[in-house]
């Protein structure tokens, strides 16, 4: 079964049997498949016939799976029109989003749930605890645990004098970090136990994604394949159910003292409605799954892609930390986060590689609410929207030479908006933009500048002879490095 269709439909939508009405062109369909037969099997080759398609009819298009019609847009104009302009009708979700429906196990989660009351109570309850700017800053004592620890890592690592191969140290460093943003203070040991169970559903979720698609059928026909996916769920249950329960007692011992808030904290004592009441225990491990995942694994993704590029361009990387070094006190040990917004050439890099590979080749689906006139055609109520942000940010028609790596064209004006500040004005849109724009953008920006400006710093890292930096993608969860970067590290004399 192609997984795409696993990633894009719903089996539960309304969208049956809609007529080509005044929907976008897209390629001639075939009785009962539609264009099921030109959708390749991964994400990353989704991108290139999306491409070939939008050449000939558009940066709007109707692509059929069966008899069900999917909206691509491929431009910043048209996603910023879809996404800003009708944000309202825009706001919504499939009645299933099969990636969601697999991995949250049909338990609460942000990403997927339907506009309406649910999805507006959890996620003020994201921006408004954890992610609130006073948390965030308090976080930071978190944020500098994990760049020690990757410090200490680079530091052991160069000493051997081998290619390191440098996800090895960012993967659990990052992944550390929100795990104890969701769960509070907890051992390596469980820290280990939650960042393999994490890993593990995310690398097996192509195999599963049928069970989200057709539930029934997938268990009926591929019996052992849904034996193995309940023992994955039991396993997360196993693993995190435990520590929601601490949490819950060492609040009732301590009353809530906490220096810190964490993601349960704020879910235990978030009430959806008056009728609805407290979220159930497997909601909260759920949406702490979600916040692990869309979290740790976008920033493991791009911290890695980042890196990957100051390898293969040590002209960049010692331009950044020329401009680091006249922000930072000679001698000092670390670039403060107060500091990192004078260094604008950091952010240009970091945006730079979000432009290039944002992890998600495409938003998650939206479906609009009501129907809605966009360029001249008129989308349907209920019909799914994929915005392809891998396109939009390789818009030859936007960015000059769209594959060249160059930070400089983000600070000098020539292709960005006019709000150079505001990350949802550049016309790249890694996070989205609208209502369902990610909560979690400004900690993954200022995570990702704050880690890249003192790896910098402190160290130098170089490509390994023969063997260069390849910067093929591959489809996992999201978009990563196919062949993980190997580097020479070595720590900065200053
Ligand atoms: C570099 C880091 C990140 C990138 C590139 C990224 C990207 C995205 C994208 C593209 C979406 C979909 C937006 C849409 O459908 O319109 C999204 C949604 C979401 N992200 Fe992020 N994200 C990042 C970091 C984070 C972090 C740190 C968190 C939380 C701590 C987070 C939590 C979420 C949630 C909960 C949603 C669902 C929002 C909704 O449907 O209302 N993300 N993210």
């Amino acid at each position: 079964l192609k997984s795409l269709f696993s990633f894009f439909s719903s089996s539960k939508t309304t969208k049956k049997n809609v007529s080509p009405g005044n929907l976008p062109p897209g390629p001639p369909t075939l009785p009962f498949i539609g264009n099921l037969h030109l959708l390749p099997k991964s994400m990353v080759d989704l991108r290139s016939v999306i491409y070939d398609l939008s050449h000939k009819y558009g940066p709007i298009l109707t692509v059929y799976l069966g008899s069900e019609p999917l909206i691509f847009i491929t431009s910043y104009t048209l996603a910023h029109q879809a996404l800003v302009r009708h944000g309202a009708a825009f706001a919504s979700r499939p009645a299933v989003v099969p990636v969601s429906a697999v991995l949250s196990n049909k338990r609460k989660d942000i990403g997927a749930t339907p506009f309406g009351p649910t999805w507006k109570a959890l996620r003020r309850n994201l921006i408004s605890e954890v992610l609130h700017p006073t948390s965030l800053k308090s976080y930071s004592v978190e944020r500098k645990r994990v760049l020690d620890s990757l410090i200490i890592g680079f530091h052991e690592s160069s000493k051997l004098n081998q290619p390191v191969r440098l996800l090895d140290h960012i993967h659990h460093a990052v992944f550390s970090l929100f795990i104890r943003m969701a769960f509070g203070e907890l051992s390596e040991t469980q820290i280990k136990e939650v960042e393999e169970i994490q890993y593990q559903l995310l690398v097996a979720y192509e195999q599963f994604s049928v069970f989200g698609t057709w539930p029934r059928l997938g268990k009926l026909l591929l019996r052992n394949r849904w034996k193995k996916y309940l023992q994955f769920l039991k396993n997360q249950d196993d693993v995190i159910l435990p520590l929601i329960r601490a949490r819950k007692k060492l609040r009732q011992e301590r009353g809530k003292a906490f220096e810190l808030i964490s993601y349960t904290d704020s879910l235990l004592d978030l009430k959806i409605s008056e009728e609805k009441g407290n979220l159930e225990e497997a909601d909260v491990l759920s949406l702490c799954s979600e916040f692990i995942n869309a979290g740790a694994d976008t920033s493991t993704t791009m911290l890695q892609w980042v890196l990957a590029y100051l390898v293969k361009h040590p002209r960049i990387q010692s331009k950044l930390f020329a401009e680091i070094s006249e922000v930072v006190a000679k001698g000092a040990k670390e670039v403060e986060e107060d500091d990192l917004h004078k260094i604008p050439y950091l952010k240009a890099v970091v945006l730079e590689s979000l432009r290039i590979h944002p992890p998600n080749t495409s938003l998650i689906p939206h479906t609009v609410m009501e129907d809605v006139e966009l360029c001249g055609y008129t989308i349907p109520k209920d019909t799914t929207v994929n915005i392809v942000t891998a396109l939009i940010g390789r818009d030859p028609n936007v960015w000059e030479n769209p594959m060249e790596f160059r930070p400089e064209r983000l600070l000098t004006g020539e292709d960005i908006g006019e709000e150079v500040s505001d990350v949802t004005a550049f016309k790249m849109m890694p996070f989205g933009a609208g209502r369902r724009m990610c909560p979690g953008n400004r900690l993954g920006l200022l995570l990702l500048q704050y880690l890249v400006s003192n790896l910098v710093w402190n160290f130098e890292f170089k490509t390994v002879d023969g063997e260069g930096v390849d910067l093929s993608e591959k489809e996992e969860f999201l978009v990563v490095m196919k062949n993980p970067v190997r580097a020479y590290i070595s720590p900065r004399i200053k």
